[in-house]
């Protein structure tokens, strides 16, 4: 058997992205519900197999220039394919930062648990690195399946629910400005605006790939139900809010009048509360679910009975992998001054990670560099992930034995280091 992996040729663009299962009509995420998902069933009917126009538009996106592609041979069949898209990350600083984002990753199933995968990924960090992306980084079909190769949760989502009849605001007043029902060119028009102010600021934001605004406000994707889109502008008449909903038919008497909110983001407290007031008594509706939203979400605050607001799943949302490890703390901001030697034991993905390393953060700037000492806390590679955002706590890494502190107050000060509030939060995955 031989095996060979290497980057997609032109003429192999097709059997790449044959391989994929939503290609082929078949599921490509663990049969449990997620937090991600909206419908009352467990997860949408898969897709029928995709048509030869179809193919041939992810092939031609296979190609583009942001796409990179790698794939698997045995005995010259292409069987397996996975690929990092050039994108970037909001870090705190706020800053952004470059980052290799895995997709469209499969090995056809008889040829699976051979490494075939590994060997992919390990080609895609490769090139990440001589790119100068510091990351990598991607939404996990399985949760079994990426710490191995060095990935861990950083962000986290939830999907919450509330009954129309027990939504009500502390504040009954609508904020000043209006709120317009619009279609599916205006939304198209307004998501690039709004969440661009958005990914300036929020920790955790991504970077758009090409084609992600066409196919938020496309109705063949996601769950059933006919898309409705909102915007919303402030007294002066500026664009500050933007949300798209459905109200999904249901022959399950206990599933209708469910409006579900698949998309929401807005620039400003005002929007956001004048938005969820339309959002949450809509007529003829009983209840309203959000299915991937913040876990800290402000809504909550503004209700007179914030348990009404119940978060029904909870999940990890994007998943980070330090490729470069003095390149991506030094690449995000801190707000403190401290100074840290932190020891990383194994990383055979990444070996140049392995070591111990002096951080000295300030509000001026960061350095990251070797150092023989003894270090204040030893920790896997996958932990360093988990923090790099901000968003997990050290403590409770500690707790599970993934970060060994060796003086007293490491952990404190490590925490007081990485930790960003609000929660860092990607609104999309890729
Ligand atoms: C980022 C995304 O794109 S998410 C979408 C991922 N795609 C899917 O889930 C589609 C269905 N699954 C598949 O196509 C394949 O199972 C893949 C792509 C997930 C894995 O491909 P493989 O070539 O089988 O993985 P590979 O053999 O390199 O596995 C490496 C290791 O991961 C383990 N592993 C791989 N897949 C799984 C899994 N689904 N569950 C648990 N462990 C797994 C292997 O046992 C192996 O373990 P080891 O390091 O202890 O030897």
């Amino acid at each position: 058997m031989k095996i060979e992996i290497r980057p997609v040729e032109r003429s192999e663009a097709v059997d790449y992205v044959k391989v994929l299962p939503y290609v082929n009509g078949m599921p490509n995420w663990e049969p449990a519900p997620s937090a991600g998902h909206g419908g009352p069933e467990a997860w949408p009917p898969p897709r029928k197999p995709a048509t030869g126009q179809q193919l041939q538009a992810w092939a031609d996106e296979v190609l583009d220039d942001y796409f990179h592609p790698q794939a698997a041979f045995v005995d010259g069949k292409l069987v397996g394919g996975s690929a990092m898209l050039s994108l970037a990350i909001t870090a705190p600083g706020p800053r952004a930062v470059p980052f290799g984002g895995v997709t469209a990753t499969a090995v056809i199933a008889t040829h699976r648990r051979r490494g075939l995968l590994r060997g992919m990924m390990q080609a895609m960090f490769d090139e990440a690195l001589e790119r100068g992306e510091p990351l990598a980084a991607l939404s996990a079909s399985e949760g079994s399946i990426y710490g191995r190769f060095g990935f861990s949760p950083a962000t986290m989502r939830a999907r919450w629910d509330l009954e129309r009849s027990d939504a009500r605001f502390i504040d009954p007043e609508s904020p000043a400005g209006s709120l317009e029902l619009v279609d599916a060119a205006a939304a198209r028009q307004a998501w690039p605006q709004i969440h661009e102010q958005i990914r300036q600021r929020q920790v955790g934001e991504l970077t758009p790939q090409p084609g992600r605004w066409d196919r938020l406000s496309d109705e063949a994707v996601g769950t059933d139900g006919p898309m409705r889109y909102l915007v919303r502008r402030d007294a002066h008449g500026t664009l500050d809010g933007v949300a798209n909903f459905r109200l999904p038919w249901s022959a399950l008497p206990e599933h209708t009048g469910t409006l579900v909110v698949d998309a929401f983001q807005a620039v400003t407290p005002d929007a956001y509360r004048a938005m969820w007031m339309l959002l949450t008594d809509f007529d003829l509706t009983r209840k309203i679910v959000a299915p991937s939203r913040p876990m800290d979400e402000p809504l909550r605050w503004m209700l007179r009975d914030p348990r009404a607001m119940r978060i029904t799943r909870q999940s990890d949302n994007l998943w980070l992998r330090i490729l470069d490890l003095p390149g991506a703390l030094t690449a995000r901001a801190y707000d403190t001054t401290a100074e840290l030697t932190v020891a990383i034991e194994h990383d055979a993905m990444c070996p140049h990670n392995v070591g111990t390393w002096r951080l000295a953060v300030s509000p001026e700037g960061a350095t990251c560099t070797r150092t023989d000492t003894r270090p204040d806390l030893t920790m896997d590679i996958q932990s360093l992930g988990s923090l790099y955002l901000g968003g997990m706590s050290a403590a409770v890494l500690a707790g599970a034995g993934r970060i060994r502190p060796h003086r007293p107050g490491a952990v404190t000060d490590i925490a007081r280091v990485f930790r960003a509030d609000p929660e860092p939060f990607n609104s999309f995955g890729f």
